[in-house]
């Protein structure tokens, strides 16, 4: 756990104020006409005078609207179901989403560069690294790195879900401190269509109000952006909701003014590893434990013994994460499995080895405990 900066509870938006690094993640509904110059002008009014290399303000983007874009270049007359040309969609129309944020970038004297990821990049930890470095490099350069899905490589086993998701995994990859989620709403809207200005508690707030997207150009709605502000919050990045076409939206966010709806970070943020074990790898199985096991990890902290093992569940090889389980059904933890499942299956339930050593099924410093808030 890392400490953040208090929210102050009179004030919640006040902390804003200090952001460095900021993460823009603009959906495909809302680049159009001049949605490249707002940007960039946004961009550059928020990095000021502290611009380029060495420091100071930074801000990456992580864009959607390339399959939309391709659709349009290649003639299409609505979004294609198949996989193939989905592909050729966003291979065609990410140039032109890049060639829009050249111009506009140029414009204020700030360059851009590409980033395309799949969820395979970040699921493997020596490409994630690799990416980290990419992504540090850019931004000490002054650059703005320009994020989005590899699409035309990208299936459904490889895919991230959508941008909100891509964005929350990139927030403890450049340590960001806000993610801005910029849609076509001015926020999350409760049942009455109120904007929502404050959320305390993800779970019990948030997760009821939030439906899918309606239009078929968008792809998760506020569902994923409401599952994306709790992954960026637990990596220490506070999150606002807001509508694109507010006017210098990333200047009043970070100024505190009462726009769109606000997600704090949580106070002890997870460290980027464990928020990659818990949050960017996919369980590949379930490791069923006992009350005693279940109480040992959330209460205290410690390692998943075969002793307090249930049971074992899915295909995957050691090291791979799994799924924590406890005997009501609830998933508690997410970690990294030192043993296959054959080995896991075998052990469970046995106090210690012949040698008298007690057998480790998942250390502490590969467990994560789900918050349940
Ligand atoms: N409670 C809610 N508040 C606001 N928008 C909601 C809510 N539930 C569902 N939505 C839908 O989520 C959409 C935004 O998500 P999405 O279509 O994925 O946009 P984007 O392309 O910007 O990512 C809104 O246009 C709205 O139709
Ligand atoms: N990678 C896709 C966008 C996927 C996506 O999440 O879209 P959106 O819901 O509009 O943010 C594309 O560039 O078309």
């Amino acid at each position: 756990m890392v400490e953040r900066d208090a929210v102050d509870l009179s004030h919640p938006r006040a902390v804003l104020g200090k952001t460095r690094r900021a993460i823009l993640k603009i959906g495909s509904k809302s680049l159009t006409g001049d949605a490249w110059d707002r940007l960039a002008q946004d961009v550059a009014a928020f990095r000021g005078h502290r611009a380029g290399r060495g420091g100071g303000r930074s801000v990456v983007i992580v864009s959607s609207g390339a399959i939309a874009h391709g659709i349009q270049k290649l003639g299409l007359k609505s979004r294609p179901k198949d996989i193939a040309w989905l592909q050729a969609a966003a291979a065609a129309g990410q140039s032109i989403l890049m060639q829009r944020y050249e111009e506009a970038f140029d414009k204020v004297g700030i360059p851009v560069a590409q980033v395309l990821l799949t969820h395979a990049d970040l699921a493997d930890r020596a490409r994630t690294n690799n990416a980290r470095g990419a992504l540090g490099a850019l931004l000490e350069a002054g650059c703005v790195p320009i994020i989005n899905e590899n699409d035309a490589v990208a299936v459904e086993e490889i895919k991230f879900g959508d941008n909100d998701q891509l964005a929350s995994m990139v927030a403890p990859l450049v340590d960001a401190d806000l993610l801005l989620l910029l849609s076509d709403v001015e926020g999350l809207l409760d049942a009455e269509g109120r904007r929502v200005p404050l959320v305390r508690s993800i779970v019990a707030e948030a997760r009821p109000l939030a439906g899918g997207s309606t239009s078929g150009v968008g792809t998760g709605g506020m569902t994923s952006k409401v599952e994306a502000a709790r992954r960026a919050t637990l990596a220490g990045a506070h999150v606002v909701i807001a509508h694109a076409r507010e006017p210098g939206i990333l200047g009043r966010v970070v100024s505190g003014e009462d726009v769109g709806t606000f997600f704090p970070a949580v106070p002890q943020r997870l460290s980027a590893r464990k928020h990659w074990i818990a949050y960017t790898l996919r369980p590949r199985g379930v490791i069923l434990v006992d009350r005693g096991a279940a109480e040992a990890i959330c209460a205290k902290n410690r390692s998943i013994l075969a002793v307090g093992v249930l049971g074992v569940r899915g295909v995957f090889q050691p090291g791979d994460a799994v799924s924590v389980v406890d005997p009501d059904g609830r998933e508690i933890a997410r970690g990294l499995c030192r043993l296959s499942p054959s080995d896991a299956a075998r052990v469970a339930g046995q106090k210690r080895e012949e040698e008298g050593e007690e057998i480790v099924v998942i250390h502490r410093d590969d467990l994560v405990v789900l918050p349940m808030e």
